[in-house]
């Protein structure tokens, strides 16, 4: 089973409040972008899973992808069932657009199938809360409006713009940006209503600026080309258009330090698109 691992933007994120435990409240627009790591799984009869190739810098058992393998374990119908799973890593790492949560939800999503568990997408959207808060929005695979830290997900449909794609070439840590004091944390709550039709702004943007370099150089260079917005924690930056064309001529010009793609929003994730078609095609 061969399906593709999308990435998502944040459209907007608002940061409502702080918990006891140091986590904090949001309130975001995820669109799911057509941009996609592809994993390929095989069930093994060894009870084990591997990965190939490893992921530079990520110990197999740190592995999202492998340790979301290893939460669903359990609800397997056959103990001796393992997996063979391949991975063509095309997202960027550190990018703030949710490619290694997109890679936990994929696999959740194709061994609930191949192991037969038999586990709703609410079930494994809160087995996905465990390894992080973007992953439920990835398991549910639509277009979402998210409160909470992330999980209490409201399906809607977004407008499906082209997007020009720009990473910095740095690493933003979550973490950091998170604790940093000088977060503001007070943004008033938003209705699903006004966030649809006026949007919003990043919280995060200052913070991130002030600590990397890259990104405040790449921010003030994209915003030139239109209204620049950062996704999560960064470090990618974007900017939405009507047309491809206009999203090509922004790619054209960029600096070569900074990688950059043309790809487009989409609201039901291309992972669940692909499922439903092997499930068609291997029913019975
Ligand atoms: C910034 C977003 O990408 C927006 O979609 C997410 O909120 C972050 O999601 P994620 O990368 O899956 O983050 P996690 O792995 O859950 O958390 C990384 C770190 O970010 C901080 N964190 C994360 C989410 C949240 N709502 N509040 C936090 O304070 C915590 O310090 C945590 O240790
Ligand atoms: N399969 C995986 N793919 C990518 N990163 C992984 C994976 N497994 C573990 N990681 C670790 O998770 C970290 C965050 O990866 P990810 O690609 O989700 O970052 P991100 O885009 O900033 O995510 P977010 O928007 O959720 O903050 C990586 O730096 C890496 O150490």
């Amino acid at each position: 089973m061969k399906l593709p691992s999308p990435a998502k933007l944040n459209l907007f994120l608002h940061i409502i409040g702080q918990r006891k435990n140091g986590y904090h409240d949001l309130q975001t627009l995820f669109q799911i972008i057509d941009l996609c790591d592809q994993l390929t799984f095989d069930i093994n009869h060894n009870s084990t899973v591997r990965l190939s190739p490893a992921i530079e810098g990520v110990a197999l058992e740190d592995n999202l992808i492998y340790k979301a393998a290893s939460l669903l374990k359990k609800h397997r119908q056959d103990m001796s069932l393992g997996a063979d799973i391949f991975i063509e890593k095309q997202l960027p790492m550190g990018g703030g657009i949710g490619g290694g949560s997109s890679n936990a939800a994929t696999t959740l999503l194709a061994l609930n199938t191949l192991w037969e568990c038999h586990l709703s997408l609410p079930e494994l959207a809160k087995i996905g809360l465990q390894l992080g808060a973007d992953v439920p929005v990835f398991v549910m695979g639509h277009s979402a409006f998210a409160e909470g830290v992330g999980e209490c997900l409201q399906k809607v449909e977004l407008e499906t713009p082209y997007f020009l794609l720009l990473k910095p070439n740095c690493h933003v840590s979550t973490g950091q940006i998170f604790t940093d004091k000088y977060l503001t944390r007070d943004t008033p709550p938003i209705k699903i209503s006004h966030a649809l039709k006026l949007g919003g702004h990043n919280d995060c943007l200052n913070v991130v600026r002030k600590h990397n370099p890259q990104v405040d150089e790449a921010y003030l260079w994209l915003k030139n080309h239109g209204d620049a917005k950062l996704t999560g924690t960064g470090a990618c930056l974007f900017i939405a258009f009507n047309n491809k064309q206009d999203a090509e001529k922004v790619k054209a010009l960029t600096p070569e330090k900074w990688q950059a793609w043309v790809c487009q929003g989409c609201n039901l994730s291309p992972t669940h698109y692909a499922l439903n078609q092997w499930i068609e095609q291997n029913r019975g």
